[in-house]
């Protein structure tokens, strides 16, 4: 990357930089390469952040289908991580993973769950867990809240023989010629997932993150404080794929020997630790054991350090700075925080990060953890908040005594309720996915690079003014 103009004093965060095109020999966006080489397996460099409000096992494995990796967050219970990973790890990877329900259910019920724009099938279970029908997720759209969902099952939903779909494109061509959208996946009689055109035809662009096994991958925190080593060799042991070690400062003593006893288990992942937003704190770090460093210090959607403490950095010279001297090590970063618009993934990228990390963005989606609400105008959100705010510190030290918890109640750094409303347009994190990653394939093919490599060395970044950015919205209605 190099700059064009004169370089601002002043360090700089996303909306203040933009890409300048240059000629390219790239025919196709659908030519783009975007798979990091930080060593995770990711085929696209796409992070779901390790908050408890984002990422659980189901938007874990949809990420992974696409070629990300979701962060389970450190404050689950052991016992529900290990099981989060092993649910994770029985996914399928061509297929998609239909919801399930019980038959006894209400509509209202699931409608919690998805919306009936959703598409796709509902498959539901008696309850002994048997298969009881299916319904497709539109008919819940006509059906009143308190119908039971087994009762609006009428005849079978279509099944496709695993055998049958010899890869993602035979499996769209079927279900055109059969007029449908959507089937299930069967082997043997076993139902083994589904398939949606839009699912068939998202195979077709992406690769899923693959361990050697050829299971979905999955990453998981692990916090800084307790026995660091043992919570790690257990994760290890329930098959994650990459261990991310987190606290909000980073370059301290305390994540140092953290690092250092993670590394000393010898399991052979990629170990992931911060947050930091400097070279010094990159360079300690990565002797300590780190490969991957999370850079990021108060640009989260939930995160209130920065007003708090004044501590922190604009994210764009955060990421340049750090992946210069993650580079000189042979490490790699993950832009951690900050991300509105596909933009900011590709200027996070530019700076040099290998994979960019995401939070609340990804709250507000189908997959994320919570049940959906809905507010006076009917729309649709989820709950989400900070790991550092007084909900999650309730959370993670409401076993403690009263006063013990009394004491880490006075450092609250996030907010601990926010509405992320799901886009009527995309409400699932592959809706997300697909804009961000079409958004990205366009930003590199705009610097003629065909691979993240190629875009860190040819893009050319510009300063622009807050009318420069404001320039840059779509407007709405007329002026
Ligand atoms: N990226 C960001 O900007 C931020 C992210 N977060 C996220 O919130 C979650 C909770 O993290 P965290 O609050 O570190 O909790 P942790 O449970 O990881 O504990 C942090 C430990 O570090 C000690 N510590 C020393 N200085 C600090 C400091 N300035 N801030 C925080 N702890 C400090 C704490 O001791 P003691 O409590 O006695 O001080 C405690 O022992 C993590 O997921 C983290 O990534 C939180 C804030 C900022
Ligand atoms: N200072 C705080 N930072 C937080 C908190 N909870 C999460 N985070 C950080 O934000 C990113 C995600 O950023 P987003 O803009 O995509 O939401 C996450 O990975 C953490 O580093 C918090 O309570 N305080
Ligand atoms: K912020």
């Amino acid at each position: 990357m190099r700059f064009s103009g004169q370089v601002p004093a002043h360090d700089l965060t996303y909306s203040d930089v933009f890409l300048i095109p240059s000629r390219s020999a790239v025919t196709s966006r659908l030519a783009v390469d975007l798979a990091p080489t930080d060593g995770t397996g990711a085929t696209i460099p796409i992070v779901a952040a390790n908050m408890n409000s984002v990422t659980g096992p189901r938007l874990a494995a949809s990420l992974a289908r696409r070629g990300g990796l979701g962060v389970l967050p450190q404050d689950l219970p052991l016992q529900e991580l290990d099981a989060a990973i092993r649910w994770v790890k029985q996914q399928p990877v061509a297929w998609d993973a239909p919801i399930e329900l019980s038959a006894d259910a209400s509509v209202a019920d699931a409608l919690r769950v998805l919306p009936a724009s959703a598409g796709g099938l509902i498959v539901l279970r008696d309850a002994d867990g048997a298969e009881a029908g299916a319904v497709s997720a539109s008919r819940l759209a006509t059906a009143l809240p308190d119908a039971r969902l087994g009762d609006l099952v009428h005849g079978t939903v279509a099944s496709l023989d695993a055998d049958d779909l010899t890869g993602a494109r035979a499996a769209f061509d079927l279900l055109v010629d059969a007029g449908i959208d959507a089937a299930l996946v069967r082997h043997h009689g076993h139902l083994v997932g589904a398939v949606t055109r839009r699912g068939a035809l998202r195979s077709t662009i992406y690769a899923p993150a693959v361990d050697a096994g050829g299971r979905l991958r999955v990453a998981a925190a692990v916090g800084i404080n307790g026995d660091v080593a043992a919570k790690a060799r257990a994760l290890a042991e329930a098959g994650v794929d990459v261990l991310v070690v987190d606290t909000a400062h980073g370059h301290q003593e305390g994540m140092l020997a953290a690092i250092r006893a993670v590394a000393g288990l010898g399991l052979g992942l990629p170990i992931v630790a911060g947050n930091v937003v400097t070279a010094d704190g990159v360079r300690d770090l990565v002797e300590a054991g780190a490969s991957i460093l999370k850079v990021g210090v108060g640009p989260g959607a939930m995160c209130t350090t920065r007003m708090m403490t004044a501590v922190g950095r604009p994210q764009f010279s955060a990421v340049l700075e750090t992946a210069g001297a993650a580079r000189e090590l042979g490490a790699h970063v993950w832009a951690d925080g900050g991300v509105r618009y596909p933009r900011d993934v590709a200027l996070a990228l530019a700076a040099g990060a290998a994979s960019v990390m995401i939070g609340s963005w990804f709250a507000g989606t189908i997959e994320s953890p919570g049940l959906l609400e809905r507010d006076a105008d009917g729309r649709l959100y989820k709950e989400s908040w900070g790991m550092a705010s007084t909900k999650a510190v309730q959370e993670r030290f409401g076993r403690l005594d009263p006063y013990e918890l009394a004491r880490k109640e006075l450092f609250a750094e996030g907010i601990s309720s926010s509405r992320i409303y799901l886009d009527a347009n995309r409400p699932s994190l592959e809706d997300l996915l697909d804009m961000i990653t079409s958004g990205v394939r366009s930003s590199f093919t705009y610097s003629g690079a065909a691979s993240l490599p190629e875009f860190q060395e040819r893009a050319v970044v510009g300063f622009q003014s807050a009318a420069g950015y404001e320039e840059g919205k779509a407007l709405p209605v007329s002026w």
